[in-house]
């Protein structure tokens, strides 16, 4: 059994089915891309498994237990932790305030990944401890944003459009930060519209359309794959 198994998951925000019935599973110590169209319920899915919204329908199962419905601050107790698309911090406390209270809340009976100074210097804001989060630059906002989640000790990160607003070398510096985690033992679950990031780090693809997955595979498979040609370019299937 797959660390994190999906099964038949459903979500609907009244009339409309943003998630239908989805499959998936995910690997600690692997990389799977979540790619799909704007409004292919990418978001919903991280929403639900990490239980900022309650499924419809379906089963999360988590190191074998279930999960789907849990509270949030319960799931992340757990080792499944998630980013959003904007960077959270308190952004009246320092660097090091926001790397303790993520701690704090972060999962029970598991070893922190690494020091808080040797996270700051895995992400990239070595000295940046005493600097008020509010204050830093976008990029850094984003690199603080990654260095909470992992001061969570997640045993699996959901990364949702985390080079969004990233330039391009502020995008390789942060695929270097990802790629340098499965070896650490984390899986990660990666959603962004960057097919050149995703491509270039994820070995599994998985692919949404209106809240069903439509394709699955290596990298190579999936952008070859005529369903997926035709969501993202409009050929015929
Ligand atoms: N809170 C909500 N209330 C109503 N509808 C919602 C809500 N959240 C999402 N939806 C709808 O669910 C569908 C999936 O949205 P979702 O944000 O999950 O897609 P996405 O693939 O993450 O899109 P994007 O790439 O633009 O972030 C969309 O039709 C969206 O309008």
């Amino acid at each position: 059994m797959s660390a994190l198994e999906i099964r038949g998951l459903r979500k609907a925000f009244g009339g409309v089915v943003a998630l239908d019935g989805v499959d998936l599973s995910a690997e600690l110590g692997e990389i799977l891309g979540i790619v799909g169209p704007n409004g292919s319920g990418k978001t919903t899915l991280f929403n639900v498994v990490a239980g900022a919204l309650k499924p419809s329908g379906g089963r999360i199962t988590w190191l074998g237990q279930e999960i789907a419905g849990l509270p949030a601050h319960r799931i992340a107790r757990q080792g499944l932790v998630r980013t959003y698309q904007q960077a959270m911090s308190f952004p009246d406390l320092s660097v090091n305030e926001n790397i303790k209270i993520a701690s704090e809340h972060g999962a029970e009976g598991v070893a922190p990944l690494m020091a808080p100074d040797d996270l700051l210097a895995f992400v990239g804001l070595a000295g940046r401890g005493d600097e008020i989060a509010g204050s830093m630059p976008f990029g850094n906002l984003r690199r603080l944003g990654i260095a909470l989640a992992l001061a969570a000790r997640p045993k699996l990160l959901l990364l949702d459009e985390p080079a969004a607003g990233l330039n391009d070398s502020e995008t390789s510096q942060l695929a270097e930060i990802i790629t340098g985690l499965p070896g650490r033992g984390l899986g990660i679950c990666l959603i962004d519209h960057d097919m050149n990031l995703i491509a270039s780090i994820c070995r599994r693809l998985v692919v949404l359309d209106f809240g069903t997955k439509i394709a699955e595979g290596t990298p190579a498979e999936v952008l070859n794959d005529r369903r997926v040609m035709e969501v993202y370019l409009g050929a015929p299937a």
